[in-house]
């Protein structure tokens, strides 16, 4: 059993004078979720694409499972599915027929599965209904939905969780979960820092077309910066001047505090004695989230 499921090296791809991909590498370990972040326009879908066989890059080679991603044919890996940008279906087709559609098209006729899946992904009562009719965040789990009538060893997910509400986000991290305690393996996208730390082990981070961190969240927390705070007080120009070390700066309607948990506890500690009530306190930007803003805002969106 490979330990590898995903091998991807030096993928390169132009679009005119833009280059959306420039050599990245991405390794994905089987049996695990990971990640692929990055700001606007960094790359991520365009990967996603060429990961999928939907846009062939005008360099570097992809294998899944040590098998190359595509056949000579230009056959996706029967092992993989997914979407990249958002999943489409026909509008005027329900939702069961579109995935019965999918499922006959295989080379491994799923349409045995379609219910099940249907059911899994909390979908049932709407089955029957067209797709033009679906809100964004039902499309997003019938784009789910499809992908796993094909049982894939490697599931490719961009951006799941955009137009989630709250439940859905919740249900669909259990099942990615589930799906990776079965020993599959999930590559999901996120310009939200907050969501792949909520599932993923490991995370490659993208700026600019380029891998700007490979590796565990662990390891990344290890060396992320303090994290950031904002404050109110019931006088801010006070509590601003009692800050040592440009510990606080001011910030609109309040202060901003950058500072690890001991010396943010002083100088609470040290506004309170000196009669400066606060009103409001909470972390704005955690250090994880500070991390990704500094390894990426270099290149910045395009
Ligand atoms: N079909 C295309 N034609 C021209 N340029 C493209 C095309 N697709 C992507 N690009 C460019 O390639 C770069 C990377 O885009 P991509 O959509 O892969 O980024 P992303 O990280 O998925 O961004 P987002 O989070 O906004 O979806 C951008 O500069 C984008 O404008």
């Amino acid at each position: 059993m490979p330990t590898t499921a995903l091998d991807a090296r030096g993928l390169t791809k132009r679009y005119d004078d833009v280059v959306a991909l420039d050599a990245v590498d991405l390794r994905v370990a089987a049996g695990s979720v990971h990640g692929l972040l990055g700001p606007n326009g960094a790359g991520k879908t365009t990967l996603l694409r060429v990961l999928l066989g939907l846009t062939h890059p005008d360099a570097g080679a992809v294998h899944v499972f040590d098998r190359p991603m595509s056949d000579s044919r230009g056959r996706l890996h029967p092992d993989v599915a997914g979407f990249a940008e958002a999943p489409r279906f026909y509008p005027f087709l329900t939702g069961r027929r579109n995935l019965e559609l999918l499922a006959a098209y295989d080379q491994d006729d799923g349409t045995g599965r379609v219910e099940a899946v249907l059911d899994r992904l909390g979908l049932t009562a709407r089955a029957g209904s067209r797709v033009a009719g679906y809100s964004l965040g039902m499309r997003q789990r019938l784009g789910v939905a499809a992908a796993l009538v094909r049982r894939p060893r490697l599931l490719i997910l961009d951006e799941p969780a955009n137009g989630l509400d709250p439940a859905g986000i919740r249900d669909l991290r259990e099942l990615l979960r589930e799906l990776a305690a079965d020993g599959g393996t999930v590559l999901l996208s996120s310009h939200q820092m907050a969501e792949v730390e909520a599932l993923c082990d490991e995370v490659t981070i993208l700026g600019s077309g380029t891998v700007v961190y490979d590796g565990s969240l662990q390891r990344l927390r290890e060396t992320a910066p303090a994290p950031e705070y904002r404050l109110r007080t019931v006088d801010d120009e006070v509590a601003l001047a009692l800050a040592e070390d440009e510990l606080a700066v001011a910030a609109g309607d309040g202060l901003t505090v950058r500072a690890p948990a001991e010396a943010l506890d002083a100088y609470v500690a040290k506004l309170v004695a000196e009669g400066i009530g606060i009103r409001e306190l909470h972390q704005s930007v955690s250090p994880l989230e500070r991390m990704f803003f500094t390894l990426t805002e270099a290149g910045g969106a395009r």
